[in-house]
């Protein structure tokens, strides 16, 4: 056979490709120094380690290198029954290992091979496999006639490697969760489905399949989550949206099939997917269209949770910071119906994370966690958890015996200089916001035909640095002039106290996003809704559902002349019910003065409190104070 490069490249690409997987698989066992260094190291065959099982003398299994290699514990009954640590290879993943070991109740972790070894040889192998891979299917396809295995072979190379995570018991409960009681009582619930589904399924009830928990990052959703797990006792899969998202087509939708096969074979057990927006966005949203590999993961997804009985025990958990970007399929009934907010802790919350995280900590008697609550505010609970571990490492360098006021301190520094949005520690701002605030809400309760406050907080949150929620009353579809007016009142409530309170100097741009409402509101009911001096025309079409660049599109069916009078017209509405609020705020700055001081020292107020202290200082009923009208 004459020598050509084709053929040498040919045979040395398998080759390459195989010794890639030994090289990455010899990363991919744990390191000795992660263990004990003399016995992790040591080696026990499959068969020794069979009867150490049949001894009983088995403690805890991890499982490394996709079910190649575990590292047990075991008592050794010729040292004083010491544990000792072991190696042992296995002859392959093998389910019915798992099951035995999960049967005889022994601690059993699988570890992902990704996050073994290093950091840089784990990204060294994720860029050189695609490489190699993607080189060698092209050159492959080229060759196809004669190549040995043909195409179909380099294929296989593609196929999934399943890279969730299982913890069998994740050993965490609500106890170590704290600070968001709602969300905690909303998932108590699934701990009974999971613990008892025949009291579900005796009244023919249909057990929920997925349960959304939407929050800013390090609030507690993955810990959330690990405790319904740890509540009901039954295994933890997880697996984050951006693990899903490879680059070889088809490997994505071939993960989530794995993965719930392997829950389904579980079952009772929890699904986590963490980050799932990575792959639950809209589809076909982008620019030049969508992603066709996180699109087919996404369908994939879709198709397993609708292929299965919420019976069956899989309950599928998924926790994202991005609800708005998700893919309205995903929100469906019988997918992800319910939807757990879960936000960052306010004064109170923030004391029961700190308490739950000194728990493990010598800490000095001195210290007070109530101050330390005091003075974090906009901290989440992995800041928290951060800021105590930070002060105790502190302590440690020092070689002292017990955290102090000192190490909280710099250790209160350390973490803010590491976070995002600096939280509101300094007084003015505080106030600022506290009336801003409160101006919406006391617009929100004193006029008529505005939805009920359900509670104004100075808890930051994403891009705000405070919030006013409202219920809306029922769900309605018709609503009328004078609870849009009442509305728009209320959006421009914030500013309005801001200016009767601070001057028009003081004014500040925390009201930019409730102009934008304001003026959007106004304007449809202008153009859309004919309740305007222009008569009941419509002048302007729907936009449609407004996500990402959509807005752009609606279309302009008036003249210049109709534009500049409806300009004229929203101003005028504006204006007026701009002129409302600040003299309701002015009318009631007694008690706007008393909420907003009420509100700095608790942070959070909710509704029925809100209008009981409003109704104490006025008699008439909340609500026919003020009526909107133009
Ligand atoms: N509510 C809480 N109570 C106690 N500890 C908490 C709480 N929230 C966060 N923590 C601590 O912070 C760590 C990280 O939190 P976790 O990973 O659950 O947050 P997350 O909301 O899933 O964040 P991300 O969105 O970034 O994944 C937890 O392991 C825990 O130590
Ligand atoms: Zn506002």
């Amino acid at each position: 056979m004459k020598f050509s490069w084709r053929t040498a490249l040919l045979w040395t690409l398998p080759a390459l490709i195989v010794g890639f997987f030994l090289w990455q698989s010899s990363f991919a066992t744990p390191p000795a120094s992660m263990n004990n260094k003399n016995t992790a190291s040591t080696r026990m065959t499959y068969g020794r380690f069979l009867e150490y099982l049949d001894a009983s003398r088995v403690v805890s299994v991890d499982l490394y290198d996709e079910g190649r290699t575990a590292i047990i514990e075991a008592v050794d009954s010729e040292l004083d029954n010491r544990i000792q640590r072991l190696r042992v290879d296995l002859p392959g993943n093998s389910p019915e290992l798992v099951s035995r070991l999960r049967k005889e109740n022994i601690n059993l972790d699988v570890h992902p091979t990704r996050n073994d070894g290093t950091a840089i040889w784990s990204l060294l192998g994720n860029l050189i496999f695609p490489v190699l891979l993607i080189g060698g299917l092209f050159f492959l396809f080229r060759r196809s006639g004669n190549v040995p295995g043909g195409p179909g072979q380099a294929m296989s190379f593609g196929k999934s490697k399943a890279r969730f995570q299982m913890d069998a018991k994740t050993g965490v409960m609500f106890d170590d969760v704290a600070g968001i009681e709602e969300a905690k009582e909303e998932l108590q619930e699934v701990v009974t489905f999971l613990k008892k589904p025949e009291r579900f399924t005796a009244v023919g009830a249909k057990i929920p399949k997925g349960v959304l928990l939407i929050g800013p990052p390090g609030t507690g959703k993955t810990l959330l989550a690990k405790a319904i797990a740890g509540e009901a006792g039954v295994p933890f899969f997880s697996i984050s949206g951006s693990e899903f998202v490879e680059m070889f087509v088809g490997v994505g939708a071939s993960r989530v099939r794995d993965l719930f096969k392997k829950a389904k074979e579980n079952a009772p057990c929890i699904v986590f997917i963490d980050e799932i927006d990575a792959v639950g966005r809209q589809r076909g949203a982008g620019i030049g269209g969508g992603n066709d590999e996180r699109e087919q993961t996404l369908n994939q997804l879709l198709t397993e949770m609708d292929g299965f009985e919420g019976n069956t025990g899989v309950i599928i958990i998924a926790a994202t910071n991005r609800p708005d970007v998700l893919d309205s399929a995903l929100l469906r009934p019988g997918r992800f119906d319910r939807q757990i907010q879960v936000d960052v802790p306010d004064i109170k919350g923030r004391l029961e994370v700190l308490e739950v995280h000194a728990r493990d900590k010598k800490i000095a008697d001195e210290v007070s966690l109530d101050a330390i609550a005091r003075r974090t505010p906009g901290f989440s609970g992995a800041d928290l958890a951060n800021l105590l571990n930070e002060a105790a490492i502190l302590t440690a360098r020092r070689r002292k015996d017990a955290v102090t006021m000192l190490e909280i301190d710099d250790a209160v520094d350390r973490v803010i200089a590491g976070m995002e949005g600096v939280p509101l520690t300094d007084g003015k701002s505080k106030r600022l916001i506290g009336y801003h605030e409160i101006g919406h809400a006391i617009i929100g309760t004193l006029v008529k035909g505005h939805d009920p406050v359900q509670k104004v907080t100075l808890v930051p949150r994403g891009q705000a640095r405070g919030l006013t929620w409202f219920s809306p009353s029922d769900e309605q579809s018709l609503i009328s002039r004078a609870q849009i007016l009442a509305r728009i009142t209320g959006a421009l409530g914030g500013r309005a106290a801001e200016e009767v309170v601070f001057g028009d100097s003081e004014i500040t741009t925390g009201a930019g996003n409730d102009l934008q409402q304001v003026t959007s509101m106004a304007r449809q009911m202008v153009t859309r809704f004919g309740m305007s001096d222009l008569g009941p025309l419509s002048l302007e079409s729907q936009s449609g559902e407004v996500f990402l660049g959509r807005d752009l599109m609606t279309r302009s069916e008036y003249s210049e002349e109709i534009s500049s009078r409806i300009d004229a017209q929203v101003r005028s509405i504006v204006e007026h019910c701009y002129n409302d609020a600040r003299r309701i705020v002015r009318e009631n700055r007694i008690v706007v003065d008393r909420l907003v001081d009420l509100l700095i020292e608790k942070e959070t107020i909710d509704g029925d409190e809100f209008r009981q202290i409003v109704a104490e200082y006025t008699d008439i009923p909340e609500k026919e104070q003020y009526t909107p009208v133009m």
